[in-house]
């Protein structure tokens, strides 16, 4: 891929976090990248000691579409010394899996049937490759309405 006229590896794929909101802990080392609404990517400064806030699709669905989940991705920092390494420590803010996510009272926002947040994130975690396989191990607590 190229950025800025320099050929780099993406070494996390373009997606959006599944849950509540997202904390990375920066380590000075560039490489993580927002979406912006005009499809552009943005580097995200990476100040040492810094929190960049990433909002997942769960608050997105909850707001009705007022917050956007923030889409990222991760490219390969550029090697400016034999051992560049760059460090990103991820918090995932989200509810207990037993809290029932209901639609916010919000005018003009699409109403959603309630659902229980440990269905939702079993679903989105085995829907990556390598947890698909267990999927079956957990039935949903709350069957959909039909
Ligand atoms: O490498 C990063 O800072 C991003 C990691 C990430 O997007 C994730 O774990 O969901
Ligand atoms: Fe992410």
């Amino acid at each position: 891929m190229v950025h800025k006229g320099e050929t780099r590896t993406i070494i996390g794929r373009e997606h959006a976090d599944s849950g509540f909101v997202t904390l990375l802990a920066q380590d000075g080392v560039e490489g993580l990248q927002v979406k912006n609404l005009a499809g552009e990517w943005i580097d995200v400064p990476p100040a040492n000691g810094t929190l960049a806030v990433n909002f997942g699709q769960l608050l997105e669905r909850w707001s009705g579409g007022r917050v956007r989940a923030t889409r990222h991705r991760a490219i390969a920092p550029k090697v400016i010394a034999p051992k560049t390494a760059r460090f990103s420590i991820a918090f995932f803010y989200e509810p207990r899996v037993d809290a029932e996510i209901a639609p916010l009272p919000l005018t003009g926002t699409e109403a959603f049937e309630p659902f229980l947040y440990g269905d939702y994130l079993w679903e989105a975690a085995t829907n990556f490759v390598e947890m698909s396989g267990i999927k079956h191990l957990r039935q949903p607590r709350r069957a959909k309405a039909s």
